[in-house]
This record gives structure tokens, C-alpha cells and sequence, in this order.
């Protein structure tokens, strides 16, 4: 491209075409991008031509001497018009000469006109510095102009053209005012122009005149801007040629620098030989690389060679591929050799290794990648997080910040139950809303609760409803965002969390899982301890400490394992108040059913509904239950329905409790006979038994983890908290009721009983070694799995409790097998209904068996009686793991593993 410019003429025809462009494009272009000076300046003249109205139709400016006059000296650069003759000194004047004349042979004839009007005003007024320096380095001297110079040269052209297209139009505009004095004769004054030439004229100029008013404008608006110089300039990008031709010269260089400039060509070795070396017509050879020789020639002695050869251009080179330095070497000696070259004038061989640009981008091009990707993934990650950007946000804390007026919309209504727990938090309300009302009665106010209880029984929810009730900003994290792999990171967040909620102050902030972090120390040194961990919590006991007793932040937390947190925690002036929330009572049940059912559509009577299903679900949590109500409303919508109805709900009750129904699980008949007789031996028992928690159902459908049938009780008594003997027996009794009824009934057993036999151990072994029930007195020994092998008794005592827990599970045997063996007419009559309809309710046993000996508790009663229900009734197994179901709420179940 330089080449293509430096050649004569290029460089105007490319402006001209740069030129033209922008005129036909202007229409296209955004109406605030100003018109390209030098297009004004060419319509400027061809308009002026027109409007002087001096060649009569002729759109060229008079030139009485005809074209000629228009050269250099000839007219000594009077203008035809009548300016006042050039006041220059000599060399001056041909200074102006020169620089036109090397202009014109560049530009096309039609545009000559246009450089003699601007020798007419570079002679009055003289020529500008920079063009007198390239006219008395270039022109003068004959030494060529280099792009760079050119690329000046059109600049500073450009910035001038303007002004030198308004001192024309000035001049104009004088002459036709008659204020410049005309050399013109009378009789060569312009004859009287017809009409329309005149209004044509009119026109003229009145363009002319719009187009200088817009100069103007675009004048004063470049020296308001510069003017001002206050507020940042926007910068503006002008598509002129000045500009277009800076840019073309900018791309070409990077574009050169990426791909050297030089034309080449590739060689033989025999070529090379016989067309340069031969004729002595190799200056050097350049080995590149160790496998190309670049051979650079006498460019004088080629050109007279060869005038026509690209060789002879100054950027031509040849090349030739080399196997290895040492043959090219020798093959290169060898031909001098042949040649008679004498060793003082042999063609010198340099060596040299060249990477070009692209080669080293490319070989950077991984480890940019990778530094790219891993600070866009930082990025990526904090934001995610927590809206802290790049790696530097890493030390920042990750706690979600509620607004008490957009987020947090819930309240202490939407809490049900755990009315104690409300009444210990509402404290922290008071004090957030009405601090003054304690401090005046110089009351500390507490630091922080520790809310601890099993998963999904509203922690969380009551923590919320505190800060939705207190109208104050919430910020809720958990306990392991605080542990990074990075050392110092937990300090730093609990800092920051902490900084954060004194600048919102007053705030509550919530603690979920505290115990990730807040773990006791000294339990934690073995195996080498956690060293963040503990500085995270220092940093957290610290910030307690600091607080002021009148700063309104308030500190909840919540746990699952309150027993494993650190003593220093838990101390007074730190979290002040431990608030235990247990699983729901029957009562509490009821009213979180109450608050979940708002939602659904049901045409279920509410009171009888929310009985009945909080009867159905001892143990559970409110986590539990708002899922148990929300999948009870998917089973309706699965069936179509349009509103929910009690059968949804205990389909869903069963499915959270029991798991799925494994409906692809095929028993063999004998498989599912012993099944159905297993079951049919605890419902039984159940049954007849005194004590024994009242039989709800009793399936031989396979569900969940293994279980290929199970029979279901509810405590008669609703939610029991203790168990005397007489329950023990009964429901260890009623647990080998499957195992005794395959005994009755089969030639032989199965290993389906097994999970009985492991329930049934553990409650005899727990009531002789921690409930007192046998003759090893009232001792208590802790089942530490980490004490195997170092036992707290004797081996007596061992022996004694061996003897004991097989006597307790003896008794149980013979009490329900003394039972089954009178009711096995009973057991038949079950199991062959069972293996007929798979699952049998409570009225069915009614119905088989007539009513139950022992009158069940009323509230028990009140909701499976079989006359309050709206149908057949179906109530399924409740959730809760074999030691609760054990310890306390007597409710059973006894699946039949696979
Ligand atoms: N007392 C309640 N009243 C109403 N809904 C409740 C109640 N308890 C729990 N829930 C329901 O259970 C969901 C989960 O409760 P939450 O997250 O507060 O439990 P959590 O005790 O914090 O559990 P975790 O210990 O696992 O963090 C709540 O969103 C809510 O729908």
C-alpha cells in the first residue's frame, strides 16, 4: 500500500476517490457528522465558478490567455479575477510554484483550478511554514517524500482548506460588491445575463451562503468545545480523508508489522546457483531458522542485468529451503570453490532466527486463555455469590441481604405453633422497635439467640418472621460460607458481615448452621484441628464482644446440634438465650396444617381435615408437613381433580413417609403369602393386644427401601412422651408377631424378620442398660460407638446384661406366641383377605375381627373411628426413624425387608 501511494499521482487520486466518497455518501451518513473540509472546498469552487458568473456558461473560471496562462510564471500568478499581484520575496514566489506545480501533476486536470486559487491566496498571504518546509526538504532537494511526510502534508492541507474556501468566497463576495478594485475594462464587463441564469445564480448562492454559515457553526462549535474545556470532551470521529488516510497509514503499519512487507519468491537451489551466484550477483545470504536462506542481491548490478526482474526492487528478495546448515555449507563452499572464489571475497553467511509477531502471539496465546478464564471465572463466581467482583471480592461476606420492606413478608402469624419460642423472640422485637423502653430502665438488651431443634422445624422461619415483624433489614448466611479454602477468608467475611450490619444498624443478622463453624475447639484438636475454623469463630466471639449494648444488631443462629457448639458461644453478653424448638405437637401440627392449607383448594370440612392429618402425622416437622400438603396438591392435580380431597392428602402422606410404591417389584404367590402372613401376625397382635398402639393399616405392597409389606399403629393416646412396661412387652411382643405367625403357619422361615429381631434387641438391651426395667438395677450405660472396645462394665455386668436382654426377648416371644397360637384361625382369616386386597384399614379389621377389646383414646377415636371419615379410611405410616419410634411416640412400624 505505501508503494501503491508513493507512486505519483496515487495519493491525490486516492483522496480525490476518499473525497468523493464522503459527497456521495453524505446523505447516508448521520446528519451530525460534519461535511469533509476538502469536498466543501470543491464544491465551494465549482459553485463560486457559477455565481461569478465570469466564463458565461462556462463552468471553468475566465482565463482569457487560455490554459496555458494557467501555468506557473506565465502570468506570474495573478489570479483573472484581478487580485493584487503576489507580494512575495523571489524565492518565495517560486516556493508557491513549486509546491502547486508537484500538486498538479498528482491530481487530475479538472482540479487544477482549484490549486491556481490557492496560489492566488498562498500569494497574498504567503506560504504557511509546513509547507514551506516540505517544499524546501522535498522539492527543492529532489529528495522523495516518505508516506509519513505525505500523511503530514494532507493534515495539515486539510486543516487549512477551510479557511482557504472562505477567504475565496470573502473575495468573491467583495468583488461583486465592487469594493475590490477590477482591472477589468468596461467593455469586458460581463454582458446583462438572461432571467433564468440568474435566479440559477441565485440559487448558487444561496447554497453558498448555507454552506458557509454551516462552516461558521462548525467553527465555533470546535471552539466552544475547546473553549469550555470543563466537563470530558466526547470524542467525536470525524470521516474525512485527513482522518480516513491517518487510519489506512495505522492499519498498514500493524498490518505490516504482523506480515513483513517484503515480496519474495522461493528458489531452487540450482536456480540460485545458476541465476545469481554464478554471475556474482550475491551480495549476503541470511540463514533463517536453521532452514531458509534468505539471499539478498546487488540491486544496482540486477537492475542492469536484469531491468525488468522483481529483483531490482529494494524490497524483493529470494529464498531457498535448506536441509541442514551444515550441507548448505558445504554445497556453498563447494560452488565457490568451483567458481575460484578467492576466500577474502566469498559471500559472507549470516545466521539469524526470526519469530514473527503472529508466531509469538500465538505461542502466548495459551497462558492468555488461561489467565482470561481463570479472572473470568473469579468474576463469574463472586458475582454469582454474592454480587462481589473479580478474586478481590473473595473477603467479602456472602450474607444475602433481606429488605424488610420488598423481601421479608412474613410474620409471626405465618409461624404456627412454637408459641413459647415466639414469646422468648418477640423480647428482641421490642427491642429493635422500642430500644428506649429498656435502656431507660438500664436493662441490657440481649446480643443474640441460639435457635436449636431438628431440621425443617421452622428455625429459619421464626428468624425471618423476627425481622419481618421488627421492620429492620435482615441479613441471612450460613455458618460453612464462611470457610473458604483460602487461610483468613472466614475472619475477613464475619468482619465484613459484621461492618456491614453496624453501618444498617438496627438489623438482625441470621446464623444458619452455625454449628459448621462454631463447633467446640477443644473436640476438635484431634486429627490435627481447623485452624480457619477456629480463627473464624475467635472472629465471631470477638465481633460479639464489641458490640455496644446500645448498637441495635441483634444475632440469631440456628443449629441442629446445640450439644457440639463452643461453651464460649453460648455464654451470656454473646448468645444470650437458647431457644429449643422440638417437632410439633398434635396442636402444632394442626395449626401448621391450618397455615399451609390456605393455599389449597379443598372442599374438605378444614377442622375435621386438619385433625385428622396432624392424628396421621406424629413426629413430623413443619418442613414436613407444608411438603406433605404441597404433594398432596400435585397427586390432585396428576388425577386431574378439582380440588383436593382427603384421599390426596394421605396418598401423600404415605409416599413422604413410605417412599414410593415399588409397583414393578413382582412377588412370587409364596413370597407374597409369607408376607401376607408375616404382616397378618403383627396386625393381630396389634390388635389384641392391650397395650400395643392401635393397628391403622396393615399393605403387602412393596414401598420404599426394601419394606415388602408393613402394618401401621398410631398411639391411641396421641403424642406419648413415655412408655411404661406393660407397652415395652407389648410392642416388642407385637414386633415378632411376624416372625411367630411364619412359624404357625410355614414348614419353615425367613429372613424377613431380621429388622424386627434388631428393633427388638435394642429396646430389651436399652431397658436394662439405661431404663432400669431389669435385675441389673438402675444403672445407665451410654452406647459410645467410639467405647467398643473399652466397655464401662465388667464382664459380669456384661454377662448379666446378656442374660437379661435374651429374658426380656423370651417373655416377649412367649407372650405373642401364646397369643398367635389362639389366633391363628384369626391370622388365616387376615392374611388370605390381605392377599386378596393387598391393603386392609382399620375398619376392615373391624369388620374380620369384630371391635377392639380395649377401648382406644378419644382423640384416636374422634378422627378413625370409621364414622367421622368421608370414606374408606386409609391412614398411612408416620415418619419417624425406629429410636424415636421406640423412645417416644410408640409409633411402629414393621416393614418386611427384601
Ligand atoms: N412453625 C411453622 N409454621 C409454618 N411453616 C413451617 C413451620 N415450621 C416449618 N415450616 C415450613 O418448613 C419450611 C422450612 O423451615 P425452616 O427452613 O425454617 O426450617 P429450619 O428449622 O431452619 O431447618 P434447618 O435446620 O434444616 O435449617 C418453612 O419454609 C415452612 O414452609
Amino acid at each position: 500500500m505505501a508503494a501503491y501511494l508513493r507512486q505519483p499521482g496515487n495519493l491525490a487520486r486516492y483522496s480525490r476517490r476518499a473525497a468523493a466518497g464522503v459527497i456521495y455518501r453524505r446523505s447516508a451518513l448521520p446528519s451530525r457528522l460534519p461535511q469533509s473540509k476538502l469536498s466543501a472546498f470543491i464544491a465551494l469552487r465549482q459553485l463560486r465558478c457559477y455565481s461569478s458568473g465570469q466564463s458565461g456558461g462556462d463552468p471553468r473560471p475566465p482565463n482569457k490567455d487560455g490554459p496555458e496562462s494557467n501555468k506557473p510564471g506565465q502570468n506570474g500568478g495573478q489570479r483573472p479575477g484581478g487580485e493584487p499581484e503576489s507580494k512575495l520575496s523571489k524565492e518565495e514566489q517560486e516556493n508557491v510554484d513549486l509546491f502547486i506545480q508537484h500538486f498538479k501533476s498528482r491530481v487530475p486536470v479538472s482540479q487544477h483550478r482549484m490549486l491556481d486559487d490557492m496560489r492566488t491566496i498562498m500569494q497574498r498571504e504567503g506560504l504557511p511554514e509546513e509547507l514551506k518546509d516540505f517544499v524546501t526538504q522535498h522539492l527543492r532537494t529532489g529528495k522523495p517524500a516518505s508516506l509519513l511526510d505525505y500523511a503530514r502534508l494532507t493534515r495539515f492541507m486539510t486543516k487549512h482548506l477551510s479557511s482557504y474556501a472562505k477567504k475565496l468566497i470573502e473575495l468573491d463576495e467583495e468583488r461583486e460588491r465592487g469594493t475590490v478594485k477590477s482591472e477589468q475594462k468596461p467593455d469586458e464587463q460581463q454582458p446583462q445575463k438572461p432571467q433564468e441564469e440568474q435566479s440559477q445564480e441565485e440559487q448558487m448562492r444561496e447554497k453558498l451562503r448555507q454552506q458557509q454559515e454551516r462552516l461558521k457553526d462548525e467553527k465555533n462549535k470546535d471552539q466552544q468545545g475547546q473553549g469550555q474545556g470543563q466537563g470530558p470532551r466526547i470524542f467525536e470521529f470525524r470521516l474525512d480523508p485527513a482522518n480516513f488516510l491517518v487510519m489506512a497509514m495505522i492499519s498498514y503499519y500493524i498490518y505490516r508489522s504482523f506480515f513483513p512487507s517484503e515480496n519474495s519468491k522461493e528458489l531452487t537451489w540450482q536456480d540460485f546457483r545458476a541465476g545469481f551466484l554464478d554471475k556474482g550477483l550475491v551480495e549476503k545470504l541470511t540463514v533463517i531458522n536453521g532452514a531458509r536462506v534468505r539471499v539478498d542481491l546487488h540491486r544496482e548490478a540486477v537492475a542492469r542485468v536484469h531491468p525488468d526482474s522483481p529483483a531490482a526492487q529494494p524490497n524483493f528478495v529470494y529464498y531457498f529451503t535448506i536441509g541442514s546448515v551444515e550441507a548448505f555449507e558445504r554445497r556453498l563452499d563447494e560452488a565457490q570453490n568451483e567458481l575460484g572464489i578467492p576466500s577474502n571475497e566469498r559471500i559472507a553467511v549470516a545466521y539469524m532466527d526470526e519469530m514473527p509477531w503472529a508466531a509469538a502471539i500465538l505461542n502466548l496465546a495459551p497462558t492468555i486463555i488461561l489467565i482470561g478464564s481463570i479472572f473470568f471465572l473469579s468474576r463469574r463466581a463472586a458475582g454469582g455469590a454474592g454480587g462481589q467482583s473479580g478474586i478481590f471480592g473473595i473477603g467479602k461476606s456472602r450474607a444475602r441481604r433481606f429488605n424488610h420492606e420488598t423481601d421479608i413478608k412474613i410474620k409471626f402469624s405465618d409461624v404456627a405453633g412454637m408459641d413459647e419460642a415466639k414469646v422468648e423472640i418477640m423480647e428482641f422485637v421490642s427491642f429493635l422497635k422500642q430500644p428506649e423502653r429498656f435502656q431507660k430502665l438500664g436493662a441490657k438488651i440481649p446480643r443474640g439467640a441460639i435457635l436449636s431443634g431438628p431440621p425443617g422445624t421452622g428455625k429459619t422461619l421464626l428468624a425471618k418472621a423476627t425481622a419481618g415483624e421488627s421492620g429492620v433489614p435482615f441479613f441471612s448466611v450460613s455458618g460453612s460460607e464462611f470457610v473458604e479454602m483460602f487461610v483468613g477468608v472466614g475472619p475477613s467475611r464475619v468482619r465484613d458481615l459484621f461492618a456491614n450490619a453496624r453501618k444498617n444498624t438496627p438489623c438482625i443478622i441470621f446464623i444458619d448452621e452455625i454449628d459448621a463453624i462454631g463447633k467446640s475447639r477443644a473436640k476438635q484438636s484431634f486429627g490435627g484441628g481447623n485452624d480457619e475454623r477456629e480463627s473464624t469463630l475467635n472472629q465471631i466471639l470477638t465481633e460479639m464482644d464489641g458490640f455496644n449494648t446500645s448498637d441495635q444488631v441483634v444475632v440469631l443462629a440456628g443449629t441442629n446440634r446445640p450439644d457440639v457448639l463452643d461453651k464460649a458461644l453460648m455464654r451470656p453478653g454473646r448468645f444470650d438465650r437458647h431457644i429449643a424448638i422440638d417437632r410439633p405437637t398434635m396442636d402444632g401440627r394442626q395449626q401448621i396444617f391450618r397455615v399451609h392449607l390456605k393455599k389449597i383448594v379443598t372442599s374438605e370440612d378444614i377442622d375435621y381435615l386438619v385433625g385428622r392429618l396432624s392424628a396421621l402425622t406424629p413426629g413430623f416437622a413443619g418442613a414436613d408437613i407444608a411438603n406433605c400438603v404441597n404433594e398432596a396438591a400435585l397427586v390432585a392435580a396428576r388425577e386431574n381433580a378439582d380440588t383436593v380431597v382427603m384421599k390426596h392428602f394421605e396418598q401423600a402422606i404415605e409416599r413422604v413417609v413410605g417412599g414410593l410404591e415399588k409397583k414393578s417389584l413382582v412377588l412370587s404367590p409364596e413370597e407374597k403369602r409369607t408376607v401376607a402372613y408375616h404382616e397378618a401376625g403383627h396386625a393381630i397382635c396389634g390388635w389384641y393386644f392391650r397395650w400395643a398402639d392401635p393397628l391403622l393399616k396393615v399393605s403387602i405392597i412393596p414401598r420404599g427401601q426394601g419394606a415388602l409389606g408393613y402394618a401401621q399403629y398410631l398411639p391411641a393416646g396421641g403424642d406419648t412422651y413415655l412408655m411404661n412396661v406393660n407397652q415395652m412387652m407389648d410392642r416388642m411382643a407385637m414386633t415378632l408377631g411376624g416372625r411367630v405367625s411364619e412359624e404357625l403357619h410355614f414348614d419353615t422361615v425367613t429372613s424377613g424378620a431380621s429388622d424386627d429381631f434388631n428393633k427388638v434387641t435394642r429396646m430389651a438391651t436399652a431397658m436394662v442398660t439405661k431404663f432400669g426395667m431389669s435385675k441389673l438395677g438402675y444403672i445407665y450405660y451410654e452406647e459410645d460407638p467410639q467405647q467398643q472396645l473399652h466397655k464401662p462394665f465388667s464382664e459380669d455386668t456384661a454377662r448379666t446384661i446378656d442374660s437379661e436382654v435374651r429374658r426380656i426377648v423370651a417373655e416377649a416371644n412367649k407372650q405373642c406366641r401364646d397369643l398367635l397360637t389362639e389366633k391363628k384361625k384369626e391370622i388365616g382369616i387376615v392374611a388370605e383377605e390381605l392377599l386378596a386386597k393387598e391393603v386392609l384399614s382399620r375398619d376392615d379389621l373391624v369388620r374380620l375381627l369384630g371391635p377392639r377389646p380395649y377401648p382406644d383414646g378419644s382423640e384416636f377415636a374422634k378422627y378413625f373411628d370409621g364414622t367421622g371419615g368421608k370414606g374408606v379410611l386409609a391412614p398411612p405410616e408416620p415418619p419417624r426413624s425406629d429410636e424415636e419410634t421406640e423412645g417416644k411416640d410408640g409409633r411402629d412400624q414393621t416393614p418386611f425387608p427384601a
